[in-house]
């Protein structure tokens, strides 16, 4: 082909650009709604019409508009999904006072920070009406309110009066905050998501400082927020202009409205982006048909376009692989291994061989598992569900009340060699870091015998981080024992609290919040410690596993997918039932008959997530209810080709 043709058929999109300028340059400016599937190149078309909306490249009625923002001291507002997008935005626009970049957290923050009257109204609000609905609920149940829902109840009450107590609410959209009056995240998006919907001040206000609004990722973007904005979008010329950028078929939140395409306003222009930049042919092809897919159990509309891969990017190699889910953990690891041995000789490439794939599994407990830290995580999620594991948006911290374990101990675990012997200066200076030798006693006899007690507890913590067998309890002990640093009140009660774990409540049985949180701490003191390196590597991003949630947006050469439902747990996913594996069940049926979103729908977006994040090659181990039913309804379908789907092999012992 030669380059003429191959360079036409990669600028397909090439006008698209210069179609937004015209939306939101025309008078009166027009929303849109962008569709940007995997790997379109999003993010650069986004740079490229806010470059010329604010004059950075020469364009005749974008340099007016830039004009006009300047003389009434406003500006264009991008709100993107993570931190990560706000630096990769803001470092290809380079300093433009005509942009703000943020992520929803800090836009929302900006917008209702100070006005401490508004947010308690609307957080008391909030939870008054959670209040009244969970009573109803629970009380519309066979068993009525039950002790351990009263409990829960007693606690939003609680809340609800603390709230009403606080004169100043504090806030940072980079971490968590503490202290008197310190919001969640979640408050400040509900509570912005209460007042834009209640407050007409702060619609105003928005629409003088931001008549322009651009949202990445709108498909994933909180449901409240979105649809304030969309109603303040209309009519056309109401002063607000909102430009979303998003692919449907990667909602993998639950934050987000369940089908946008079909809520966005017919006056809306809806361009398309056809391209897909990232991934080779039979990459992209796979794609297509994962969406267009017509399973049974499917209520989402197969809307959206058919990409095109580049004209250069002719290759690609794809293979399923499908064994028995009844394998042990261990039977399954070397069978990835093995599956791994085959992409290297299909694919040539020799990142298969040497473990550089990216291995992408589908829940944080699988991974859990393979990565051999199932009780830290287990145990954290019991403790705080909301921040055990890594999430693609935000910073990725783990639950607060037990940060001494995952950044003071682990910060003076590197102070002691492979010997067991302790870097005495390191370790003092990591003391001094986190303010512990601000205390230490003024007299010199006190003063000695308190170094002394400090040193014995590090040669003890030393001597217990450095035992393999050694948990949890046994090396704070030491810690905890000479107060080597300061603990959240939570984790020093419950360590002092002898009292066993609370029985793990029976299948439908209610827990209460107090009950799971003392069998998460317990689950945690038991947890051997060598454990919680494993878990702190994940939740920092540096682990060659991921689960699927946490990899969007990103891309590798070469990717592993591993489904398996039986170890991911939970009902909400199921790759089984979309290979055939497993039938669909009572609910599905229930939910197919609603036409509400059901399993099918939830675990075909996660795929289609999955498979796009490849460039070059792509492998999709399957561990099966039913191999030989998943083997035929793979062979039925038009995915793979038959000699891109492999059963795997057992035992495969050879590879050991
Ligand atoms: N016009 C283009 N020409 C060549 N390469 C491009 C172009 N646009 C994007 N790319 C490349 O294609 C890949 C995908 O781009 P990008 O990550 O911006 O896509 P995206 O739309 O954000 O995808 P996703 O939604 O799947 O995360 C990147 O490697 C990027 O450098």
């Amino acid at each position: 082909m030669s380059a003429v043709a191959i360079s036409a058929n990669n600028e397909r999109d090439a006008g698209v650009v210069e179609e937004i300028c015209g939306y939101l340059t025309e008078e009166p400016p027009r929303s849109y709604f962008l569709f940007a599937g995997a790997g379109s190149g999003k993010t650069r078309t986004l740079v490229e019409v806010l470059r010329r909306m604010t004059g950075v490249v020469e364009h005749e009625s974008g340099g007016r508009l830039a004009r006009r923002l300047r003389i009434y001291g406003r500006s264009i507002r991008v709100v993107t999904y993570t931190k990560n997008a706000v630096a990769v935005i803001n470092g290809r626009l380079g300093d433009n006072d005509l942009i703000g970049v943020s992520t929803i957290h800090a836009f929302c923050w900006e917008l209702i920070s100070g006005f401490n009257d508004d947010i308690r109204e609307a957080l008391v609000a909030i939870k008054q009406a959670q209040l009244e609905k969970e009573t109803a609920e629970a009380a519309a149940r066979p068993r009525g309110i039950t002790a351990a829902k009263q409990r829960d109840l007693d606690e939003i009450k609680a809340d609800i009066e603390a709230f009403k107590l606080i004169d100043v609410f504090i806030y940072n959209p980079d971490r968590e905050t503490h202290g008197a009056g310190a919001l969640a995240h979640k408050h400040v998006l509900d509570a912005t998501a209460w007042l834009l919907q209640n407050r007409s001040t702060l619609q105003t206000i928005l629409k003088d400082r931001h008549p322009i609004i651009l949202i990445d990722e709108s498909q994933d973007t909180m449901k409240g927020i979105l649809d304030a904005l969309m109603s303040f979008a209309e009519p056309r010329g109401a002063g607000l202009t909102l430009g979303l950028l998003g692919d449907h078929r990667q909602r993998i939140y639950t934050d987000g409205h369940s089908d946008l395409p079909s809520l966005v306003p017919v006056s809306w222009a809806t361009p398309e982006l056809q391209m897909n930049h990232r991934s080779q042919r039979r990459i992209v092809t796979l794609i297509n048909r994962i969406w267009e897919a017509e399973i049974e159990g499917r209520t989402q509309p197969a809307s959206g376009i058919q990409q095109h891969p580049r004209t250069e990017k002719a290759g690609g190699v794809v293979r399923l692989f499908v064994g028995d889910t009844s394998l042990s953990p261990k039977d399954k690891v070397v069978g990835e291994r093995w599956c791994a041995d085959q992409m290297r000789q299909a694919s040539g490439s020799d990142a298969w061989g040497q473990g550089q794939y990216q291995l992408l599994a589908l829940e944080h407990k699988l991974v859990a598992t393979r990565g051999s830290f199932l009780d830290a995580y287990s145990s954290m999620v019991l403790i705080d569900p909301n921040s055990a594991a890594p999430t693609g948006s935000g910073e990725n911290k783990g639950p607060t009340a037990v940060q001494v374990l995952l950044n003071e101990l682990a910060q003076l675990e590197a102070c002691v060699g492979a010997d067991g012997a302790i870097d005495e200066l390191m370790a003092t200076e990591v003391f001094r870091c986190f303010g512990c030798l601000e205390n230490m006693p003024e007299n010199e006899a006190e003063r000695a015998k308190r170094s002394d007690e400090m040193r014995q507890a590090i040669f003890a913590f030393a001597a217990a981080s450095k035992n393999p067998e050694a948990t949890v309890e046994q090396v704070l002990t030491p810690i905890l024992g000479a107060n080597l640093f300061e603990v959240d009140h939570r984790l020093s009660e419950a360590f002092a609290d002898k009292s066993p774990a609370p029985p793990v409540p029976a299948r439908g049985e209610e827990e209460s919040k107090t009950d799971r949180i003392r069998r998460g701490w317990c689950g945690l003191f038991a947890t051997q410690w060598s454990q919680l390196q494993k878990y702190r590597t994940y939740l920092a991003g540096n682990s060659v596993l991921a689960t699927h949630q946490v990899v969007k947006g990103s891309e590798f050469l070469h990717v592993m997918v591993v489904m398996d439902d039986k170890v991911a747990g939970g009902n909400k996913f199921s790759y089984d039932k979309i290979f055939g594996g497993v039938q669909l069940g009572k609910s599905d049926r229930e939910n197919l008959e609603k036409g509400k979103e059901t399993t099918i729908d939830r675990t075909l977006r996660l795929l289609y997530v999955t498979c796009s994040r490849a460039q070059e090659s792509l492998a999709l181990v399957l561990w099966s209810s039913d191999p030989v039913a998943a083997l035929n309804r793979i062979t039925e379908s038009d995915w793979f080709s038959e000699h891109e789907f492999v059963v795997i092999q057992h035992p495969v012992a050879s590879l050991n």
